[in-house]
């Protein structure tokens, strides 16, 4: 998705432990975000960039305190120009003529000035710490909120791209970044007044000497920038093997794997893998630092020669006679400042361009994710029931070259139960949540009341469905949210008590410590961890709470017990006989039977439909499945 591409040579060794996904982290990442330059003009002209989309987000933080920041660091660097300007005027008098009394009160004024200016820039940098403090957590909170909103607001396919993914990584540092920014960026300015300051005492002084600073200043700001932008690729670059990373440590230390993490001795062996892809990433540590090392001296090497030079050039302008002593002297502290600024501007640069980048990479990923934002069209559905159905219907999964679905059609009329069978992986799954609008077309029309998805008010589909997905959420929350979760009438005991009942979600609830106020999260204190078929239970008195005239069950008796899935089933039945639609996914063929209609999936296209009757004459796939399974059951001596 968007510009993140990956090359993938032909003759690449593909990691033994994740295959060719590895192959990001080998180097081969084009990484084309985040404006990366090569040319160090281009890179210091996107510095002002770098900066303005902090600005402008901290504009819409807290525009009180940027403007106390800027206000402050103005004055600052005011402060800094007058108090070296007026050390000048105290110190030529004084080494000039040498010190008397009368020359001493003379130079009181210039002094008071020096204390007060001195004074008044302390006081200055106080309140812009101050604001910048308040300024950075209320950027970083705006700016990972925005981020998260457009998250959950993005088409469902969007989030199956693992370039979205790795985007959303950098843009996650990014928010961080932007509080860093922000306090960098106030740093960088005080440092820019102070070297305006000396530059304009410098200028006074002698007009050689101003380039001759600028000469010892610029190699250093070069060689930072070079190192930043070098970190920042190398971490782009490496993204996906961070990533990696991040997932075998969550493996050895997370609770869900644990059982067989100990039962199949895995710890070892995703340990084994940790150590060697954390050896990938420590060489490019490792080459990094070189490189960095080299652009340092490099840096420092020039910036050492002009240091010299100027030197040389007030050696040679003081025994020519061009300026006197006093002068020389002031020059010579005026470089000194200089260079105390030098290091925290250097080290500003070098900051606000690498965390800038990464700010870059939250802006890009909120674009990205605001291009991908659920559409919605403009027609709202009727309030009564309408037909639902699939025309001619292709669906091909995000970086995926086959088509998980292909030329399928499908129709529900309202209050029927519609069953999808058919063998793993044939698209039942994904057939439902097209049908419940959760994936747009590729090509093809889902359509609901005749109007194509697209063109209907999403937010109005979904009010319709309730969907009970295989992989259905289990909420670290309390049992009564859930079962209510994201609905107003969560209060409404009545209704809570119905969708428990149908679902045999009370039992459950029953047994809690707390009842419906315990919490269902192991991994938090008090929280209390249900097996896989009571958390089934609370999944489907979701679905039942919501009370939607669509109901999408996927497997949803999977993990019951004989009992509960007869019950489940009744339950399905009469929701059909209250005029509910019902699209049943599941391998229990005996629960089939009371479908109205039966599409029997076998990769991505349906090879037969019907009642359960009709299939069982035809002596199709149906009849076939049906029969294998009935055998399983028929008694061993017959
Ligand atoms: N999120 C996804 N991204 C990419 N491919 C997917 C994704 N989900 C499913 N697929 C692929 O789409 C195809 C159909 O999957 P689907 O989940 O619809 O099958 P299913 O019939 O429901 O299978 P099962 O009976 O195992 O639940 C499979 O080949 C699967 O690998």
């Amino acid at each position: 998705m968007g510009r993140h591409r990956t090359g993938h040579a032909p003759s690449e060794v593909r990691d033994p432990l994740f295959g060719s996904g590895i192959r990001a982290s080998m180097g081969r990442l084009k990484h084309e975000g985040a404006g990366v330059r090569t040319g160090f003009l281009s890179m210091a002209r996107e510095l002002p960039g770098l900066v303005a989309v902090t600005v402008r987000l901290a504009r819409r933080a807290a525009p009180r305190d940027l403007l106390v920041v800027l206000v402050a660091e103005l004055l600052s660097g005011v402060a800094t120009v007058v108090t070296l300007m007026a050390t000048y005027r105290v110190l030529v008098p004084l080494m000039t003529g040498g010190p008397s009394a009368e020359r001493l009160a003379s130079a009181v004024p210039a002094l008071l000035v020096v204390g007060g200016a001195a004074a008044a820039g302390s006081l200055a940098r106080a309140a812009g710490k101050a604001a910048v403090s308040r300024l950075g957590p209320t950027i970083e909170r705006l700016a990972y909120t925005r981020l998260l909103r457009l998250a959950a607001g993005a088409e469902l396919a969007a989030l199956e791209s693992p370039g979205f993914h790795n985007l959303l990584e950098a843009a996650r540092q990014g928010t961080r970044a932007a509080r860093l920014v922000i306090a960098q960026a106030a740093q960088l300015l005080a440092g820019l007044s102070t070297l305006l300051a000396v530059g304009t005492v410098l200028g006074v002084l002698h007009p050689l000497l101003l380039p001759l600073l600028l000469a010892t200043v610029l190699p250093k700001g070069w060689s930072a920038v070079r190192s930043a932008r070098a970190r920042f690729v190398s971490a782009q670059r490496n993204m996906e093997l961070s990533r990696q990373l991040e997932v075998l440590s969550g493996l050895l230390t997370g609770r869900d794997v644990a059982p067989e993490v100990r039962a199949h001795a895995a710890g070892d062996f995703l340990l084994g893998h940790y150590d060697r892809l954390s050896a990938v990433a420590e060489a490019e540590q490792a080459r990094l630092g070189r490189d960095e090392a080299r652009l340092a001296l490099a840096g420092d090497a020039v910036s050492g020669a002009a240091g010299v030079l100027t030197y040389v050039t007030l050696g040679l302008l003081l025994t020519a006679g061009t300026i006197p002593l006093a002068v020389a002297g002031a020059a010579v502290i005026a470089i000194r400042t200089a260079k105390a600024g030098l290091i925290s501007l250097v080290m500003s640069i070098n900051q606000v361009y690498e965390q800038g980048l990464y700010v870059l990479e939250w802006e890009r990923a909120c674009d990205e994710a605001a291009r991908h934002q659920m559409s919605s069209g403009p027609v709202p559905l009727p309030g009564h029931p309408v037909e639902i159905r699939a025309d001619d219907l292709t669906f091909v999964y995000p970086g995926q070259s086959r088509p998980a679905l292909a030329h399928a059609d499908v129709v529900i009329r309202p209050g029927e139960i519609v069953a999808f069978v058919g063998a793993n992986g044939s698209g039942k799954s994904t057939m439902a949540k097209l049908l419940a609008g959760l994936y747009l077309p590729t090509s093809g029309r889902v359509t609901w009341g005749g109007v194509p998805i697209e063109r209907l008010n999403r937010r109005s589909v979904f009010d319709r469905v309730a969907l009970v997905a295989q992989d259905f959420a289990r909420w670290p929350a309390t049992a009564r949210v859930n079962l209510t979760l994201g609905h107003p009438e969560g209060g409404d005991r009545e209704r809570l008590w119905r969708a428990a009942v149908a679902s045999g979600a009370d039992a459950v609830v029953a047994g809690l410590p707390d009842g419906w106020e315990t919490l269902l999260a192991r991994e938090f204190m008090g929280g209390t961890e249900l097996s896989g078929g009571q958390w089934q239970r609370v999944g489907l008195g979701r679905a039942w709470f919501r009370d939607a005239p669509v109901l999408v069950f996927d497997e949803p008796t999977s993990a019951l017990d004989p009992e509960a899935e007869i019950e489940i089933f009744d339950q399905v039945a009469g929701l059909a006989t209250r005029g509910h639609t019902v699209i049943l996914v599941t391998h229990r063929l005996a629960s089939v039977a009371r479908a109205d209609r039966v599409y029997v999936f076998a990769g991505g296209r349906i090879v037969e439909h019907g009642r359960h009757e009709e299939l069982m004459r035809a002596g199709g796939a149906y009849a076939t499945m049906y029969g294998l399974q009935a055998a399983q059951y028929a008694p061993a001596d017959t």
